[in-house]
């Protein structure tokens, strides 16, 4: 029997990522998400579990207006001793604006005896009722097979007989879980192989988790096996370890295997947004190595791969960045060569013959520096400081002559613990001696805002500059306090530009200081500050 190439795509992130610890969606997070799924194209959108909570009532309650998606209510079959049409869980599935319902339901024996404590033949009934009474209120009813793959193994006929229950009432879609996601790649195929030599793989779906590490793998297995509704969230959100990812699945599904999932022209440009989109709704920081979308995903650092992609990027990338809406990132780094560098210099702007030896001194203080704890890879604005040191100028904004930094706790008449720090700054700038001192709630903030105090009068510039994150690595924890220490500085200002500065010394404050003068520097620079024309008589 010849299989349709149209691959169906459910998405559960507002359901089963919903069940990730950690995530706590607000009805905002769920129609943005939702409203940014539709617009890909997605067939399903799986909203919630209407009457489990508040959010999910309010979202099911004004749900944003779909354009392409089907919207699904989930929820389960009824309780034993109950009539469908007296279960109060199915009157709050079913009473929703969606049209659609996916049901979940046993499949395996052992379930039916030990969680619902219930006859499995009685159990068969209670699928069939259920979903035969959804029908009879929606557009499309589905059947989440829960565990079918444990169950299959443990008794193939009860759980392909609770398939048959739910088929005969007419569910779409039978979606088979890997609930407890120890299955492997090959029994899935196998396992799937053999339900659709019984019911067509149009009529079944997967759901998978992430236990083992192969949700997707297990996800395209089926697939390959005739399924034709994949199920699959966000970023992999979802119970434990998650389920598979549909950021993933979607390219595999379409670059690699040439599957038709009906999204819509462009969605798949849209992967890195989508994914990023969540991570900021859900204030998690990003999986920089994630497949496709990750940060690092076509981030080149290795000397032989750079001098390779700068011939031919396919030599080092398995698809182009822009596909799926990523970009190339080359790394400078001890692991570089001149390539890096040379690729480094472009992405900048900066224009410098390959056969310029400073290139090659670059290269040299680049690894030496790394020896000592440096870390450009992280820090671009530093590198491209040094590497415009080296082969051109950069104007010296300002000349700091001391600090001092005073870091104090103490009770204050309240009983409160309070941590204040001060700090002076003696600088020379525009032809003159500032000194300053600022305050702040930690050393690198009162040094900060001292600087600040110092250099805006002349510069300007730096009125929105913000300091938004910094990170403190101690580098050889074998020399105790007396440790290298490495600090990461991200800057933003509001031209919503974002840039990464280091600094390293043996004193945590000194490499502050160091990597908030290369932010503070670089700011100026891409800002064009002239200190000459500031000078003040
Ligand atoms: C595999 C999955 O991920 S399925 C989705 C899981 N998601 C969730 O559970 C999130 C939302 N859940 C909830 O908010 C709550 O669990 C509710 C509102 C659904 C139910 O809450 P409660 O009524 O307090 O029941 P509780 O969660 O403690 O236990 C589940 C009950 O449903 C029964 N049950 C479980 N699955 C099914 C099913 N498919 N059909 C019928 N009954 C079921 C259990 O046997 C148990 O019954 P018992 O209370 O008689 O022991
Ligand atoms: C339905 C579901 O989420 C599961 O079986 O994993």
């Amino acid at each position: 029997m010849s299989q349709s190439n149209r691959v169906y795509l459910f998405d559960t992130t507002l359901r089963d990522g919903a069940q990730t610890q950690g995530v706590d969606f607000t009805v905002a997070d769920k129609a943005a998400i939702a409203r940014e799924l539709d617009r890909l194209g997605i067939d399903y959108i799986e909203g919630g579990w209407p009457g489990a909570n508040p959010t999910d009532d309010r979202f099911f309650a004004d749900p944003p207006e779909f354009q392409n998606a089907k919207f699904v209510a989930f929820g389960m079959t009824r309780r034993a001793g109950r009539s469908a049409a007296n279960d109060p869980g199915l009157a709050s599935i079913l009473q929703t604006k969606a049209r659609n319902v996916c049901m979940v339901g046993k499949t395996w024996d052992f379930h039916v005896d030990v969680a619902l404590e219930v006859d499995r033949d009685e159990y068969l009934e209670m699928i069939t009722d259920s979903l035969a009474y959804a029908k009879t209120r929606m557009d499309e009813t589905m059947f989440d097979a829960e565990h079918f793959f444990d169950g299959y193994k443990a008794n193939p006929d009860y759980a392909m007989a609770c398939l048959a229950a739910a088929e005969k009432a007419g569910a779409r879609w039978l979606v088979l879980c890997d609930t407890n996601g120890g299955t492997l790649p090959h029994e899935v195929e196998r396992i799937v192989g053999e339900v659709v030599k019984k019911i067509p793989g149009d009529r079944i779906g997967i759901h998978t988790h992430n236990d083992t590490e192969n949700a997707v793998a297990n996800t395209l297995a089926a697939v390959r096996a005739g399924a034709r509704q994949v199920q699959g969230t966000i970023n992999g959100l979802g119970e434990r370890c998650g389920n598979a990812n549909m950021i993933a699945l979607i390219p595999n599904l379409v670059l690699k295997m040439g599957f038709d999932t009906g999204l819509k022209d462009g969605a798949m440009q849209r992967l890195t947004h989508l994914s990023r989109l969540l991570d900021d709704r859900l204030n998690m920081p990003t999986n920089r190595s994630a497949a496709y979308v990750g940060t690092r995903a076509f981030a080149h650092k290795g000397g032989l791969h750079v001098s390779a992609v700068e011939k031919d990027p396919k030599t080092y990338e398995h698809v182009d960045p822009e596909v799926v809406g990523n970009q190339r990132i080359i790394v400078v780094s001890d692991q570089a060569g001149r390539s890096n560098i040379m690729a480094r210099f472009r992405q900048i702007g900066l224009e410098v013959d390959p056969k310029n030896p400073g290139v090659a001194r670059l290269l040299e203080i680049v690894k030496e520096r790394e020896s000592e704890g440096y870390a450009y890879d992280g820090a671009d604005a530093s590198f491209e400081l040094l590497a415009r040191h080296q082969l051109q100028t950069v104007p010296d904004y300002f000349s700091l002559q001391s600090f001092r930094v005073l870091a104090e706790r103490r009770v204050n008449a309240r009983g409160q613990t309070v941590a204040l720090s001060e700090a002076t700054v003696k600088l020379d700038v525009a032809g003159r001696r500032a000194m300053e001192v600022g305050e702040g709630n930690g050393p690198v903030n009162a040094l900060d805002a001292a600087l600040r105090k110092a250099l805006v009068p002349v510069y300007p510039e730096l009125e929105d500059m913000r300091l938004v994150d910094f990170k403190v690595r101690i580098l050889d924890s074998a020399g105790g306090t007396a440790a290298t220490t490495r600090v990461m500085i991200e800057s933003a200002d509001a031209k919503g530009r974002r840039w990464s500065t280091i600094g390293v010394s043996p004193n945590i404050v000194d490499a502050s200081y160091n990597a908030l003068y290369d932010a503070i520097t670089y700011k100026l620079f891409r800002d064009g500050a002239t200190p000459a024309e500031k000078v003040v008589a």
